[in-house]
């Protein structure tokens, strides 16, 4: 059997951050959705394992959470056979956008598939959330309050189809290093949740940017000043608003149609190492093709 996935990037329309555990991981009150930009696994059964990545560089090895699920999925159910995985990446790297993390999520459904495993939604999610924090919610994808580490889902209703261009500096932002300047004394403006759940609930795009916010942006500004420069840059283009995207470096900004946000994404491609229009989605993880 070979199945074919689409792994969907994320937004963060909020992240608001509440403390620091022992373990160095913060607690969180997010606010995600799934978008229209992915990556594309296949997953054939195969006599022994092999992995090859087609598109942006990113690992090919065992550092890959491609194969990090592979590996976890085996243990957990104990099957031995061998999985021929080939993914092509689309998702820009260390762009906040979290692309390792819907490759691992698409693993994780496309093997629970392949293996005939039938685990609940419930169980991925457990499993998933040990590759990492994001996991979980790119399993379940849509628009979801994420509160916990990130894990901790609850998903809306609503969350149409929200017209957003992404931009991103060359330069990447790595998700350790911006929690790694965070300063929970410095938080600057924090989103006001509820009611930006509501207006996201309604559509009401125009109200969106005077309640969303993430703590994560001071941090990884100072990492990468060109984040600053990217979110003016799209509010010059036309955007309603412009918010940085998780740990970053890509930035969003909120466009009031599709035709508006695909023309400021095609002025702004030539200065900028990414720029692309993109609609927010109702789904994560899909199957695209089984045979
Ligand atoms: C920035 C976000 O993308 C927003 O959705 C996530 O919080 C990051 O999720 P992720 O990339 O899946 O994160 P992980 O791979 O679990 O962790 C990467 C690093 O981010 C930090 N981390 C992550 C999640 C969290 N709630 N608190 C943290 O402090 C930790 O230093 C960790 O070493
Ligand atoms: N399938 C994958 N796709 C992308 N990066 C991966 C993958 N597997 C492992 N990685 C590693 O993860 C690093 C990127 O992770 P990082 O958390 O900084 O950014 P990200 O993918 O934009 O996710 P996030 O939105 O969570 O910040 C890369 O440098 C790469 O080495």
């Amino acid at each position: 059997m070979k199945i074919t996935l689409m792994a969907r990037a994320k937004i963060n329309w909020s992240i608001d951050v509440l403390g620091r555990r022992e373990d160095g991981y913060h607690l969180l009150d997010m606010v995600m959705q799934s978008i229209g930009l992915w990556d594309v696994l296949t997953l054939e059964s195969a006599r022994e394992d092999t992995f090859c990545v087609a598109g942006r560089p990113v690992p090919a090895n065992g550092d890959n959470l491609v194969l990090k699920a592979v590996a976890l999925m085996r243990e957990a159910s104990g099957v031995s056979e061998g999985v021929a995985a080939e993914l092509t990446k689309t998702i820009p790297v260390a762009a906040g956008l979290g692309g390792g993390s819907a490759d691992a999520a698409a693993a994780l459904v496309g093997l629970n598939r392949l293996w005939k495993l039938k685990y609940s939604q419930e169980r991925l999610c457990e499993l998933g959330g040990r590759l990492g924090a994001d996991v979980p919610f790119m399993i379940r994808g849509g628009l979801c309050r994420a509160q916990g580490v990130g894990d901790e889902l609850t998903p809306l209703s609503g969350g149409g189809a929200f017209h957003l261009v992404l931009l991103k500096p060359r330069k990447g932002v790595s998700t350790r290093l911006s929690y790694g300047r965070l300063r929970l004394d410095r938080l600057g403006r924090r989103p006001r949740t509820e009611a930006l759940v509501e207006a996201l609930k309604r559509g009401e795009s125009r109200r969106i940017p005077e309640l969303w916010g993430n703590g994560l942006e001071p941090g990884s500004a100072e990492l990468c000043p060109d984040i600053l420069k990217a979110k003016a840059a799209l509010v010059n283009a036309g955007a309603m608003g412009a918010l940085m995207c998780g740990s970053g470096s890509t930035v969003l900004g909120l466009f009031e149609n599709g035709e508006q946000a695909r023309k400021s994404a095609q002025e702004l491609r030539k200065d900028w190492g990414f720029s692309r229009a993109v609609r927010t989605q109702s789904r994560g993880v899909t199957v695209m093709d089984e045979q």
